[in-house]
């Protein structure tokens, strides 16, 4: 029941994974929900899937196979001063993409993944993905094309990239398949209307959608293509490279098929050069069951092992109801630890089905997200060494059980726990930075992080790594280590007494990886730690757990399941609204 090739926990692939098939980062503020479906900007009318897919081609198209520089490293940010980098569509972008990077995903995979949501969200195929690409903190070489230069120029520069003629062919035709050349840009080519503020665009094809359109418009002769046809034959740049083998390359990609097939190909090669020295990870694929969001903390006092088991539901058939989710753990410590004749469990707290527009990716491959929530009350005492969930369908069938390969979802520690709730963000000061389009102005927050450390650990040490690389404009990464201290303004309850300290960042995603180390000489960790609620977090109460020598008791009633729903849709309706506004 558990997933090939993969093993929880594998903190990159989950944050590349929920960015990919959830369309979102931690806190829920979705990227791919910017564009996604094949949406056009409210205010400019722009194709927003066309603006992505041209950054991530610019992005990429400075790099040099032989000298390995270049590629898509993120270092377009730093470039749109460069005539081939103008306009609108650049900084837009940006202002997308600028909340999204984190320690586990860099601002080129970002880049990367709008390239892929792009092309999905309007029909295309899925280009398959992998993470890992390392971010460039200053402007690369030049070398973008742009109309006006002749085909040699052209050549020469797809060839310094890693591609030859054929592969500039149709690596061009598959990005002019989507959005429109402007009259912002290019007046010449695109009259401006008679209000200069409003854009005017004209499409590459007669459809916004990705599809072949774009090469048989150009081979039957009906292309509207402005870089075909325009009268400024110094401009003709897609006839020129349309044409230069005679057409062959263009009839080859002509049928819908073959134009699909051929473009997933060119598109995943491009979003994957990188400079030398960069491996990517394995490709990041949807994961059938995946346990997320694994905390054990203290909140209102009570300490509380948080998890979420996410499943898949096919969109056309309707979610089992009558579906039973259970967790089940074992102590960490006492008579009953590791299972001995006890295992306790307990079923969820919320249940939500999500938004099946949450990301095309996972759209397109026919299923959407149930996710079942758990907050269960632990006895400090006894804590939790392991845990696992089973899915009974109640369709006579046995129980599916989702076990991280046989091992259980095994918890690495209890010494050191970060606790959001007695955390918080205080916005203190307004950073003006000017540049990108949108407000120019960031908060800087003052944090308070408190974690909870387990008596008898007695850690001669207790620091927090500090990251954010969603700065405003990237002007460098935010990173710092800080020293927690005891904090006794936090009474010690249930065997922990509480650490915290204070940091200020600008940016937008600030994660904390909080470490001790213990008198026994281990460092025990707590990895990505979120901010985004820290004290604002919705509180649910935990549910009952119940005590079993075997397998859990068929009695229980899944108790208000169904109509916690809606609370928790609203709940984190909420808390994202909220999170904009103090953005
Ligand atoms: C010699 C190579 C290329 C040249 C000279 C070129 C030129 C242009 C020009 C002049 C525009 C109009 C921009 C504007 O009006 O603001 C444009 C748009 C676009 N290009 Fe290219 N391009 C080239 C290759 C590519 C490639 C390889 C891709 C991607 C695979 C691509 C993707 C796009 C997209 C998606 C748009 C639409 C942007 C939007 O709607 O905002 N281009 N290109």
């Amino acid at each position: 029941a558990d997933s090939p090739n993969y093993q929880w926990p594998s903190p990159q692939y989950d944050t590349l994974e929920a960015l990919l098939y959830e369309g979102r980062r931690g806190d829920g503020s979705n990227l791919a929900s910017i564009q996604h479906p094949c949406r056009n900007r409210p205010d400019s009318n722009a194709s927003i899937g066309g603006e992505w897919l041209r950054f991530a081609f610019h992005d990429m198209s400075t790099h040099d196979i032989d000298d390995g520089s270049g590629g898509l490293d993120g270092s377009l940010v730093y470039e749109l001063d460069r005539p081939a980098n103008f306009g609108n569509a650049f900084t837009r972008s940006v202002s997308d993409f600028e909340v999204y990077p984190n320690k586990y995903i860099s601002r080129s995979d970002v880049i990367a993944v709008a390239a892929v949501f792009s092309v999905a969200s309007c029909g295309g195929p899925i280009i398959p993905f992998r993470g890992g690409r390392i971010d460039a903190w200053q402007a690369g070489r030049m070398g973008t094309p742009e109309p006006q230069e002749d085909i040699a120029t052209h050549t020469n520069i797809f060839k310094r990239a890693g591609f030859n003629a054929q592969e500039m062919i149709k690596m061009v035709a598959c990005g002019h398949t989507m959005g429109s050349v402007r009259s912002s840009d290019f007046p010449a080519m695109v009259p401006p209307g008679p209000n200069p503020a409003v854009d005017r665009f004209i499409n590459f094809d007669s459809t916004p959608e990705f599809d072949n359109l774009v090469v048989t418009e150009y081979l039957d002769g009906t292309t509207q293509n402005p870089l075909v046809i325009d009268a400024n034959k110094t401009m003709v740049s897609d006839l020129r490279i349309f044409s230069m083998d005679s057409n062959d390359t263009m009839r080859s990609i002509a049928s819908p098929d073959a134009f699909a097939t051929e473009c997933q190909n060119i598109l995943e090669r491009m979003i994957n050069v990188v400079p030398h020295g960069v491996s990517l990870t394995q490709e990041i694929t949807l994961l059938p069951a995946k346990v997320h969001d694994v905390q054990l903390t203290f909140e209102r006092n009570k300490f509380v092992f948080k998890s979420s088991l996410r499943l898949l539901q096919p969109l056309d058939k309707k979610l089992n109801k009558d579906r039973k989710v259970t967790i089940l753990w074992c102590d960490r410590y006492g008579d009953a630890q590791n299972c001995k004749g006890t295992t306790r469990t307990s079923i969820p707290s919320t249940t939500l089905q999500e938004d099946p527009d949450l990301s095309p990716m996972t759209k397109r491959q026919g299923y959407n997200f149930v996710n079942y929530n758990f907050i269960v009350p632990v006895d400090a005492s006894l804590s939790i060494s392991k845990f696992w969930f089973e899915v009974d369908e109640k369709d006579g069938k046995p129980a599916t059980v989702y076990n991280n390969g046989g091992d259980g979802y095994v918890m690495d520690q209890d010494q050191l726990l970060f606790v959001p709730t007695l955390s918080r963000a205080d916005a203190r000061a307004i950073t003006r930075r000017g540049g990108f389009s949108g407000s120019n102005d960031t908060f800087t927050k003052t944090y308070t992080i408190v974690a909870a450390v387990r008596d008898g650990s007695n850690p001669s040490r207790v620091y927090a790594e500090a990251h954010d690389f969603a700065i405003h404009k990237f002007p460098a990464p935010f990173n710092t280590t800080i020293d927690l201290k005891p904090n006794s303004s936090i009474p010690a309850m249930q065997g922990y007494s509480f650490y915290s300290a204070s940091l200020d960042d600008e940016g937008f995603q600030l994660t904390l990886d909080i470490h001790s180390v213990g008198s026994d000489g281990k460092t025990y960790t707590e990895d990505f730690r979120q901010t985004a609620f820290l004290d604002n977090t919705p509180y649910y109460p935990p549910t009952a757990v119940t005590n079993t020598a075997k397998s859990p008791s068929p009695s229980w009633r899944l108790i208000d399941g169904w109509l916690t729903i809606r609370r928790s849709i609203c709940g984190s309706l909420v808390a994202g609204l909220l999170l904009r506004t103090l953005l």
